[in-house]
């Protein structure tokens, strides 16, 4: 233990780790790690080729693919590897968050009405297919452009641009290294929630603990009501994941890596195949912003419908849109000496800092918002990038509550009815194609994400804001 909040594995613990382990958690959330493969695979991950400073672990964090949900490793932009795995299947899985000048009292009453007014628009659900169809070539658009094609094809406003991690764009996106299956999946779901963790939610402002960062972000203060959407690449991006999972294989193979876990795949920065997969985790990055950006659009048509008035008269601004599954190239500073780094995010939000020239100008004093879902019963996190998340975790903090219970023991555990009606009871509206989802989804599956914004707030990740709690929900 270094303080309450801060733990590490040292380097020596085995021999083919490169660097220690970084974790970030208080005691209680540390040892809910320790009943999985967690810190196996930050061990795992901390042998990777070009690793620098700790591999990091967050407050929330769970097993995963050959890395831990939660996870971040930064390498060195020209020494290092980079895996699919470190970024996840679900490429760009990430956050939005909307505002309305609405209260609790003016949705209250409409609340059914609207949840299906966004049911109706929004399509959710296993396999789910959009209302738009594009063609391959308007795919690759999509795939360069992110949530400007979205924005130039009248889903949205400029402004919304301004909003968006990267602008909703990753510049070096390269369509020609996404496979034509990629892209049939993609084409068939682009504007699409999808099913199981991704949501779209109905928010009330519980409680503000940071005024100013709030007022910057237009939230007044308790009793307003907030939109939350969490959606990734669909198809699109699981493609791209599998089919680099399966190339690096080969590079491995090639270049004579052994690893301690074949999950953990990766290729050297200089590898062709790894560049290719980088310009194809670009796309499905752009995708992703693209897909949430027409999901926005029909979410403010739901608004309209509902309230016979304009969204803009209604107030839904974007708030913040932040990746969780990523990989950027990014300079951090390491012993001292300022080095480009390419940083793995796999479940892990960028938190970075006031006067960070990243951070759009209107939250340049307060810190970029660090949007942190909890679960469709407990209430999800608004905080804020904070100085000292540079040097502890490349600029990168907690994503979600994380997954406390599997699938099944929460499907043994809960049954759909009685779920239905004990989150009704609470005030909770749900919609969803699945009741399994629902199941699988109960809150109780999910840590507790008071105690994780807790941990992510001491730890200096980040700071806390607002805390939201759900009226209704719509899931896949
Ligand atoms: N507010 C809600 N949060 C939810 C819901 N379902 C899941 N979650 C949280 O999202 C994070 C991120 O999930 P991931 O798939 O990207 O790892 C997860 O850790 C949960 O805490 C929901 O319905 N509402
Ligand atoms: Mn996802
Ligand atoms: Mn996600």
């Amino acid at each position: 233990m270094i303080d309450p909040y801060t733990w590490e594995i040292p380097k020596d613990t085995r021999e083919d780790m490169k660097v220690p382990v970084r974790i970030y958690a208080s005691e209680a959330l540390l040892e809910k790690m320790r009943g999985d493969r967690t810190l196996l695979q930050a061990v795992n991950v901390s042998t990777m080729m070009g690793i620098q400073k700790w591999a990091v672990v967050l407050p929330d964090a769970h097993e995963g693919y050959g890395f831990p949900v939660g996870g971040v490793a930064a390498v060195d932009a020209e020494e290092g590897a980079v895996s699919p795995g470190g970024v996840g299947y679900d490429i760009n899985c990430g956050v939005r968050l909307l505002r309305t000048n609405l209260s609790v009292e003016d949705v209250k009453p409409r609340l059914r009405e609207l949840l299906d007014q966004i049911y109706r628009l929004v399509p959710s659900g296993v396999g789910s297919e959009g209302i738009i169809r594009v063609s391959t070539h308007e795919l690759d658009d999509v795939a360069r452009l992110g949530m400007r094609w979205a924005v130039e094809h009248g889903y949205g406003w400029e402004r919304d641009l301004e909003h968006a991690e990267e602008g909703g764009r990753i510049p070096w996106a390269d369509p020609g290294k996404v496979s034509d299956i990629a892209k049939k999946r993609g084409a068939e779901q682009l504007g699409t929630l999808g099913s199981g963790n991704h949501f779209l939610e109905l928010e009330v402002v519980d409680r503000v603990e940071d005024e100013r960062a709030a007022r910057a972000m237009g939230i007044r203060g308790p009793g307003q009501v907030m939109v939350l959407i969490h959606t990734g690449s669909r198809g699109y991006g699981h493609q791209v994941c599998s089919d680099y999972l399966r190339i690096m294989e080969r590079v491995m193979a090639r270049e004579g890596i052994r690893l301690p876990d074949r999950e953990l795949a990766y290729g050297p920065i200089s590898a062709k195949e790894v560049q290719d997969y980088l310009g194809a985790m670009a796309s499905a990055a752009n995708f992703a912003w693209a897909n949430r950006q027409m999901i926005t659009h029909w979410v403010r048509e739901a608004f309209e419908k509902v309230y016979g008035r304009d969204s803009e008269s209604l107030g839904l601004e974007l708030v913040y849109d932040v990746a969780h599954n990523i990989v950027k190239l990014e300079e951090h500073e390491v012993e001292g000496v300022h080095r480009k780094v390419y940083v793995h995010r796999k479940g892990a939000t960028r938190s970075f800092p006031p006067g960070s020239e990243q951070v759009p100008p209107d939250y340049r004093d307060v810190g970029q918002p660090v949007l942190i879902p909890g679960s469709m019963g407990t209430g999800s996190w608004v905080m804020v990038g904070l100085r000292t998340s540079m040097d502890r975790s490349f600029g990168s903090a907690a994503h979600g509550a994380g997954r406390f219970m599997s699938r099944a023991a929460a499907k043994r555990k809960h049954r759909y009815g009685d779920l239905v009606e004990e989150l009704e009871s609470g005030g909770i509206l749900i919609r969803a194609s699945s009741k399994e989802t629902v199941v699988e989804e109960a809150p109780d599956a999910y840590k507790d994400v008071d105690a994780v914004a807790d941990a992510t707030h001491f730890a200096g990740l980040a700071k806390k804001a607002v805390r939201l709690r759900p009226l209704g929900v719509v899931k896949g």
